[in-house]
């Protein structure tokens, strides 16, 4: 296994947004949970900053749970590591015996180690077997989807989950070279996307194989419709003054938190989401004004900070202004 360096993203913005709540008086003991444990980074600086705080942290991924077992290990009880998808949350309380939460973090995406770890096949820069599940356990991987999705729904992919404008072309390719051999590595469909765009979409935007990857990986993991599932769902398990704070890294992940949020504090259900609540979700009050971005020395020091995009709300009373 490579040693993965991680450092998490806009830290002390996230313990400060989460703050008041896990520091009010009226509950001693707060509860805090990290929907998305990964490494660790954002969970251990959770446990050192708010000492009377329990922690319940989430990841799909059982290696994730297992490297930071280990480094939460000396927290003991004080912080429980759930095999869990995030939009299972509240089951996972339910199970536990824990009515609402003060604090509920999300830093969406994959870690470091996921991308470090080559066999995972997330990253475009090393050859690796086409897989992407962040839960290896169950589900398909990259590979069968490539190598089995009819080419509409290919397209559709590649457009809406990689916004990429070249979805038709790269798509051709793909269906042309999948009929001589299945697909199974990561640098075949590197090159293969290399030759199939022009020069002009090559010299923009980085790696031109960044869009179809990123769409690749949300389709497997189901990440949008999770997603969609996921923030009202957490909103929510918070009790009333209990607050929210969300990193995410692509517009598509940035604009749904957007609009659970938006209709939190306005109190309306949120616009064009599959999951309309029977009722309107509980009263948000925005603490962010728009997305929040890292800093110009923060992207310096971890280029992985550079595309984060961070909300926060709060849980207030229906009579709250
Ligand atoms: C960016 S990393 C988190 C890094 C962490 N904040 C740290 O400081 O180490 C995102 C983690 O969320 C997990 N994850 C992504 N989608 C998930 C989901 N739907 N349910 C549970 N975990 C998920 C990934 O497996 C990954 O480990």
């Amino acid at each position: 296994m490579s040693q993965t360096r991680h450092v998490p993203v806009m830290l002390q913005r996230c313990l400060d947004l989460l703050a008041p709540a896990l520091r009010d008086q009226a509950h001693p003991e707060p509860v805090v949970v990290d929907c998305t444990l990964g490494l660790g980074g954002h969970s251990e600086a959770l446990l050192e900053a708010f000492p009377t705080a329990r922690l319940i942290a989430l990841d799909r991924d059982k290696e994730a749970l297992r490297l930071s077992g280990e480094r939460l290990a000396p927290y003991g009880d004080r912080a429980t590591l759930v095999h869990a998808v995030y939009d299972e949350l509240p089951d996972v309380l339910a199970r536990l015996g824990v009515p609402k939460v003060q604090g509920v973090l999300f830093d969406l995406g994959v870690s470091s180690m996921q991308l470090d770890e080559a066999d995972r096949g997330f990253a475009y820069a090393q050859d690796a077997p086409l897989d992407m599940r962040m839960d290896q356990t169950t589900g398909i991987g990259a590979a069968e989807v490539l190598n089995t999705y009819p080419p509409g729904e290919l397209v559709r992919i590649l457009r809406a989950y990689g916004e990429e404008k070249q979805a038709k072309r790269i798509v051709s390719a793909i269906v042309r070279e999948r009929e001589k051999e299945p697909f199974s590595n990561s640098a075949r469909l590197v090159e293969l996307i290399r030759d199939a765009l022009p020069q002009a979409a090559k010299r923009t935007g980085g790696n031109p194989a960044k869009r179809t990857f990123q769409a690749l990986r949300i389709e497997v993991n189901g990440e949008l419709s999770v997603l969609e599932r996921a923030i009202p769902a957490a909103v929510e398990s918070l009790a009333v003054g209990g607050r929210i704070a969300v990193l995410s890294y692509h517009s598509l992940e940035d604009r749904l938190v957007k609009q659970v949020f938006a209709a939190g504090a306005a109190n309306t259900a949120p616009p064009g989401l599959p999951v309309v609540p029977e009722r309107y979700q509980p009263r948000l009050k925005l603490l962010t004004r728009g997305a929040e971005l890292p800093t110009e020395e923060e992207v310096a020091e971890n280029r992985r900070a550079a595309p984060a995009r961070l909300r926060g709300a709060q849980r207030i009373r229906e009579d709250e202004r």
